[in-house]
C-alpha cells in the first residue's frame, strides 16, 4: 500500500542499471530521511514494468553497460514519466551510466551514437580508454564541497550551455574533457561517482533531500566512520 505521507524514492530500472553498487543511494536516502522522522519508501521499478511512474519525489538511475544503456533509455521514453516527473519537479540523480541515459546522446564504443532522454544538456563520446579508479573532486559552485567516489566509464562527457558541471576535478579524469565532473540542471544530478556516491557524501545526499522535502533538514549527528571513510578515499586518490 502507499503511504501519501512518505518520501517516494524510485530505484530505476536497478535490473539495467544496477551494475556498480549504485542502488545503495536509495538506502542511504531512505535512512536519512527516517534518522529525521520522515517517512521513506523505496519504490523499485524493474524493466518489465509496463512504464515509469510519475509519482515519485527523488529518481535514481545508476550505472551500467552501453547495451543496458540503450534498453533504459527505451524503457524510459516509453510513457515519458520522468519527464512529467521532472517537470512537476521531482529530484533525479543519474550515475555514469545513468548521466548518459539523462543527456542529449551517447556513443558507444561501437561508434553508433544513441538518443538519450535530453533532461540535461550533457552528451557523450567515447574516449581512448576506460577510466578507472579513485575519482575526487571540488563542488564551489553548488556548495557541496569536496566530493569522492570512484569512476568506472569509458565516456567522456561535455556540458552543454544550458547546464553546469556538478564539480572540478581534483584527481581522476570525470567529464574527460575540461577538468569538469557531472553537471547540474535545476534538480537534475548526474556525475560520474560511484560509490555509492550518497554514501561517501552525506551533503549531496542532504541536498538532494532538502529540494524533495521543501525545506532544509535538521543536523545529523557526525558518524566517525563516515568521516575516516571519506578522509580515507581522498587520501587514496593521493
Ligand atoms: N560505469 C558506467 O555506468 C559505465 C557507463 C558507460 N557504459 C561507459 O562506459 O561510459
Amino acid at each position: 500500500m502507499t503511504d501519501d505521507s512518505a518520501i517516494r524514492i524510485a530505484l530505476v530500472v536497478p535490473d539495467l542499471l544496477g551494475t556498480y553498487g549504485d542502488r545503495g543511494n536509495a538506502l542511504v536516502l531512505a535512512q536519512r530521511l527516517r534518522w529525521r522522522g520522515h517517512r521513506a519508501e523505496i519504490v523499485t521499478v524493474l524493466s518489465s514494468a509496463e512504464t515509469l511512474p510519475d509519482s515519485c519525489d527523488i529518481y535514481l538511475l545508476g550505472g551500467g553497460e552501453d547495451v543496458a544503456q540503450q534498453a533504459a533509455v527505451n524503457f524510459l521514453a516509453r510513457g515519458d514519466g520522468l519527464r512529467r516527473a521532472v517537470d512537476a519537479g521531482a529530484v533525479v540523480l543519474g550515475v555514469c551510466g545513468g548521466l548518459q541515459v539523462l543527456g542529449t546522446s551517447f556513443t558507444t564504443g561501437d561508434g553508433v551514437t544513441h538518443r538519450g532522454l535530453g533532461l540535461i544538456d550533457i552528451s557523450t563520446e567515447p574516449g581512448e580508454r576506460r577510466a578507472i579508479g579513485e575519482l575526487s573532486t571540488r563542488s564551489e559552485e553548488h556548495e557541496l564541497g569536496l566530493l569522492t567516489g570512484f569512476e568506472n566509464h569509458l565516456g567522456r562527457s561535455r556540458v552543454g550551455p544550458a547546464a553546469r558541471p556538478l564539480g572540478r576535478v581534483l584527481h581522476g579524469v570525470g567529464n574527460g574533457a575540461d577538468e569538469t565532473e557531472g553537471a547540474v540542471s535545476e534538480r537534475i544530478v548526474c556525475t560520474y561517482l560511484h560509490g555509492p556516491a550518497l554514501a561517501r557524501n552525506p551533503l549531496l545526499a542532504d541536498t538532494m533531500l532538502s529540494w524533495a522535502v521543501g525545506e532544509s533538514l535538521s543536523e545529523l549527528p557526525p558518524f566517525p566512520e563516515l568521516t575516516e571513510l571519506r578522509s580515507e578515499r581522498v587520501k587514496a586518490a593521493g
